[in-house]
């Protein structure tokens, strides 16, 4: 059982390993946003990120002659990828492919060095169980299709030389792949993330997207409800709550909102709550999260990248301590 070894090797391993997150959704889903915040929050001389879709088995021409999409496994060197998420987990370097989006080419090889915290992030870090062990967090971004697809299209075609057309006839082929192979990876997540417009509301068109998140009882979550109520208005007319939801098997779970248009005097107590939680860390950039696009900023964003914060330092202090 190779995936059993891993979790054994993890904790068995003397010193300080890497604490790994992984950050698994469908194209344009949102990780790079996602990961860019928390590698400037924390700093890149503390963390490595890693695409894996670098582990594409074929470039974009070869691709188009195939009976299959970008999203295949049969389309990645799954298996190379599992070897190296073991290498990085266990603070081992590793060579790793490269995929260069703008050209659709594969290019000249990277030496990644693990540092104390890698993200892992890409189409398919979740799809195997033995690549599922060498991760002590793991989330999916589940933005609805629409939004996702219109994200893609302005994505693509701005950034890797595509029409809207390609876009959305790629879109079309890939969508059998996405449900086989990109959605169930959702069920292995410690937490699921879905920013999307709150529906049946008329914000102003710049309101940033409200975040849900559904928190799994699989990691422990900080305790939120008490500085929930404490930043709440008076009046009770709240854009942060926590409600507790069906997941997808039918048993309860967390789930926090944070809609877009929350107050700032609503979210700073909140966000300041589990900054501290953070154990004071004098050495992080606040200014680097919530932050979208070109010049976007968003507290939903900020609040789901401080959770993540908090729990990447928290495996790394259980990990110090044990
Ligand atoms: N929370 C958000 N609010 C507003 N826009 C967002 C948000 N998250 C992502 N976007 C936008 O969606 C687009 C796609 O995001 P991003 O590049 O992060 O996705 P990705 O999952 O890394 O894509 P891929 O895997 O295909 O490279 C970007 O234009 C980004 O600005
Ligand atoms: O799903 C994707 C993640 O970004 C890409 O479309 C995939 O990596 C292949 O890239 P492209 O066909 O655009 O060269």
């Amino acid at each position: 059982m190779p995936h059993r070894i891993v979790h054994m090797l993890r904790a068995r391993g003397s010193g300080r390993r890497p604490v790994m997150l992984a950050i698994a959704g469908d194209s344009a889903a949102g990780k790079t946003t996602l990961t860019r915040g928390l590698v400037r929050c924390l700093g890149a001389d503390r963390m490595t990120a890693v695409c894996v879709d670098d582990y594409h088995r074929f470039d974009r021409r070869e691709r188009a002659g195939r009976p299959f999409t970008a999203l295949h496994p049969d389309c990645n060197h799954v298996d190379i990828m599992e070897q190296h998420l073991q290498l990085l987990s266990l603070g081992e370097p590793i060579l790793k492919p490269v995929y260069d989006h703008g050209t659709g080419r594969l290019v000249r090889p990277e030496l990644v060095r693990p540092r104390d915290f890698v993200i892992v992030e890409g189409l398919l870090p979740l799809h195997t169980r033995l690549a599922r062990a060498c991760f002590d967090i793991t989330v999916y971004l589940d933005p609805p299709e629409p939004l996702r697809h219109a994200w893609k299209v302005r994505r693509d075609c701005a950034n890797r030389g595509y029409t809207p057309g390609q876009v959305r006839a790629e879109l079309a082929r890939r969508e059998p792949e996405s449900a086989a192979y990109i959605r169930p990876q959702r069920r292995w997540a410690d937490i699921v993330v879905r920013f999307a417009p709150v529906a049946g509301r008329a914000d102003p068109p710049d309101t940033p997207l409200s975040a849900e998140l559904l928190l799994r009882p699989t990691i422990d979550h900080p305790e939120l409800g008490p500085v929930l109520a404490e930043a709440a208005p008076p009046g009770g007319d709240t854009a942060m709550h926590l409600r507790l939801h069906r997941d997808t098997d039918g048993r309860p779970v967390d789930a926090l909102h944070v809609h877009g248009y929350v107050s700032p005097e609503e979210s700073g107590p909140v966000k300041k709550a589990i900054w501290e939680r953070l154990a004071g860390r004098a050495d992080l950039d606040p200014a680097a999260l919530g932050r979208y696009g070109d010049s976007g900023a968003s507290d939903p964003l900020a609040i789901t990248q401080l959770l993540l914060l908090y729990h990447l330092l928290d495996a790394d202090r259980r990990q110090q301590a044990a």
